[in-house]
C-alpha cells in the first residue's frame, strides 16, 4: 500500500514505505527502468534490511499512455505527482518541427519544478575525450520554467503570425523594421517568419539563483558562475545576470570585488569566501573545456542549460552516465530524470547504459535521506566501473572491457553494493 511523502514547515517527512510515482518512458526507457528499479531496491533493501521499502507506482505518460487512454499526459499522472511529491521517470519523445510539445518541459511547468538540477562529475575510469576529466566537477542549476520553453510560438505563415508581425509593425515599427523578410515587399512573396517569445523574469531567475547559491553554500563550493548571452539579449539573457548580481548582495551580503561586477560573499556570512561571477554562454563552453576548475555551480537560464548539459556530460563519460532531477525546493516536488532522450534506435536492445536513471535514482534517495542506500548506489557503480564489466558506451572506448547488457550492468551494480 504505502504512504505519501509529505511537506510541512519543518521540511519533507518521508515515510518508511513512500509511494514513488514512476514513468517508464518511451524508446529506451522500458530496459532503463528494468535495470534501475532493481538496483533501488536491492540498495534500501541492502542499508535498512526491510525496515524501509519504497511502493512503486507506475504513473503513465508518453506512447504507452497514448495507447492505453488516448492522452499523451493523463490528467491521473499529474495528480499522482501532485499527491506523491517525489517521482522518477524515463525519457520522453517529443517530435521535431510539428507534433506534441514536449511532454518532459510540460510536467516541469505544470509542477512548477524550476531548478533542473544536472550534477556533472567523473568516475574513475570513465573513457573521457578529455586529459584530465577528474577535473570536471560541476553543478548545474538549470531554470526550468521560462525562456523559450515557455512554449510561445507562431508558426511562419499562420493567421496568428501574422496577428503577431502586424502588431509589432503597428506599435514598434522600428524593431519591426528588424525581421529581415517580415513584409511582402521584403520577402517578395507570402511572408514565411516563424516567431518565438522568450519570458525571463526577475522572479523566476532569482528563486533559481538563490537555490544554486544555497547549494553553493550547504556544499562548500567555491563559486557560482552566471552563465549568459546578456551581450545579445539584453533584457532577457541580461537582465538574469543583473537581477542575480543584485539578489547575491541584497539577500546574501555579498559585495563587489576588483570593481565589480564580480562579488563575493564576505567574513562572517554563511558562505563566507563564494565567489558570484558570470561568463558569457559562449566562451563558457570553450572554457569549461579548457579550464573546468574555474567552474564549480553554475546558473543558467533553460536554453544555455540544456546545451550546457550534455556537453559537459562528454568531458565525464557521455549522456549515459548524466543524472538530473526536476526540482521546487519550495513545495517539495521534484522528478529525478535523466539528462539523455529516448535513444530509440536502441530500444528493446536490453543494450544502453542505465547508469543515468540509476544515478539519478541515487540523487532522489538522497533527497529524501536515505543516504546510506545512496551511497550503497554509488559504491556500486564505482565498482563496477572499476572491474571494466561495462555497456556498450564504454566498453568502445575501454581497453579490456567486458561489454555488458543495460539489464547486466545494473546486476553488475547491486553485487558491488
Ligand atoms: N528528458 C527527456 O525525456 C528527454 C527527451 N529527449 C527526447 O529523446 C528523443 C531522442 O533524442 P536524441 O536527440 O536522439 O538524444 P538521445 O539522448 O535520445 O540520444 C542521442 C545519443 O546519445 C547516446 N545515448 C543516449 N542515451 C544513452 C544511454 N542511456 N546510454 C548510452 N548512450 C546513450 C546514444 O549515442 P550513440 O549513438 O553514440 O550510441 C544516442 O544515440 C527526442 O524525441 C528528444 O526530444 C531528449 C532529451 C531529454
Ligand atoms: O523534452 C525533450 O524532449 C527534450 C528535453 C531536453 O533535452 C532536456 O531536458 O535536456
Ligand atoms: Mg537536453
Amino acid at each position: 500500500m504505502g504512504n505519501p511523502i509529505t511537506m510541512t514547515s519543518q521540511g519533507l517527512q518521508v515515510p518508511n514505505d513512500p509511494v514513488i510515482p514512476y514513468i517508464e518512458g518511451d524508446g529506451t526507457g522500458p530496459d532503463i527502468w528494468r535495470a534501475s528499479v532493481q538496483v533501488f531496491d536491492a540498495a534500501v533493501e541492502k542499508a535498512y534490511g526491510g525496515s524501509r521499502k519504497i511502493e512503486w507506482r507506475e504513473t503513465l505518460a508518453g506512447e504507452k499512455a497514448f495507447n492505453k487512454t488516448g492522452s499523451w499526459l493523463p490528467d491521473e499522472t499529474l495528480a499522482d505527482f501532485n499527491k506523491y511529491l517525489i517521482g522518477i521517470k524515463g525519457p520522453l519523445t517529443t517530435p521535431v518541427g510539428g507534433g506534441i510539445r514536449s511532454l518532459n518541459v510540460a510536467l516541469r511547468q505544470m509542477l512548477d519544478l524550476y531548478v533542473c538540477l544536472r550534477p556533472v562529475r567523473w568516475f574513475t575510469g570513465v573513457p573521457s575525450p578529455v586529459k584530465d576529466p577528474g577535473a570536471v566537477d560541476m553543478v548545474i542549476f538549470r531554470e526550468n520554467t521560462e525562456d523559450i520553453y515557455a512554449g510561445i510560438e507562431f508558426a511562419a505563415g499562420t493567421e496568428e503570425s501574422k496577428k503577431l508581425l502586424d502588431f509589432l509593425q503597428a506599435t514598434y515599427p522600428k524593431m519591426f523594421d528588424k525581421i529581415r523578410f517580415g513584409t511582402e515587399e521584403k520577402s517578395g512573396g507570402p511572408i514565411e517568419v516563424g516567431l518565438g517569445i522568450k519570458p525571463v523574469s526577475r522572479l523566476g531567475s532569482q528563486r533559481l539563483i538563490r537555490s544554486a547559491i544555497e547549494y553553493a553554500i550547504a556544499n562548500n563550493r567555491k563559486s557560482v558562475t552566471l552563465v549568459h548571452k546578456g551581450n545579445i539579449m539584453k533584457f532577457t539573457e541580461g537582465s538574469f545576470r543583473d537581477w542575480g548580481y543584485e539578489l547575491a548582495k541584497s539577500e546574501f551580503g555579498a559585495v563587489e570585488i576588483d570593481g565589480g561586477p564580480w562579488c563575493q560573499i564576505p567574513a562572517g556570512k554563511p558562505g563566507s569566501g563564494i565567489v558570484i561571477k558570470d561568463a558569457i554562454a559562449d566562451i563558457t563552453l570553450q572554457q569549461v573545456l579548457t579550464r573546468p576548475k574555474d567552474f564549480e555551480v553554475i546558473a543558467t537560464l533553460n536554453l544555455n542549460g540544456d546545451y550546457l548539459s550534455d556537453a559537459l556530460a562528454a568531458q565525464v563519460g557521455g549522456i549515459g552516465i548524466a543524472p538530473g532531477a526536476n526540482i521546487n525546493y519550495l513545495t517539495g516536488h521534484a522528478i529525478f530524470e535523466a539528462t539523455h532522450g529516448t535513444a530509440p534506435k536502441y530500444a528493446n536492445l536490453d543494450k544502453v547504459n542505465p547508469s543515468s536513471v540509476v544515478l539519478s535514482g541515487e540523487m532522489m534517495l538522497r533527497y529524501l535521506g536515505w543516504s546510506e542506500a545512496a551511497d550503497l548506489i554509488l559504491k556500486g557503480v564505482e565498482a563496477a566501473i572499476a572491474s571494466k564489466t561495462v555497456t556498450y558506451d564504454f566498453a568502445r572506448l575501454m581497453e579490456g572491457a567486458t561489454e555488458v547488457k543495460c539489464s547486466e550492468f545494473g546486476d553488475a551494480i547491486i553485487a558491488n553494493m
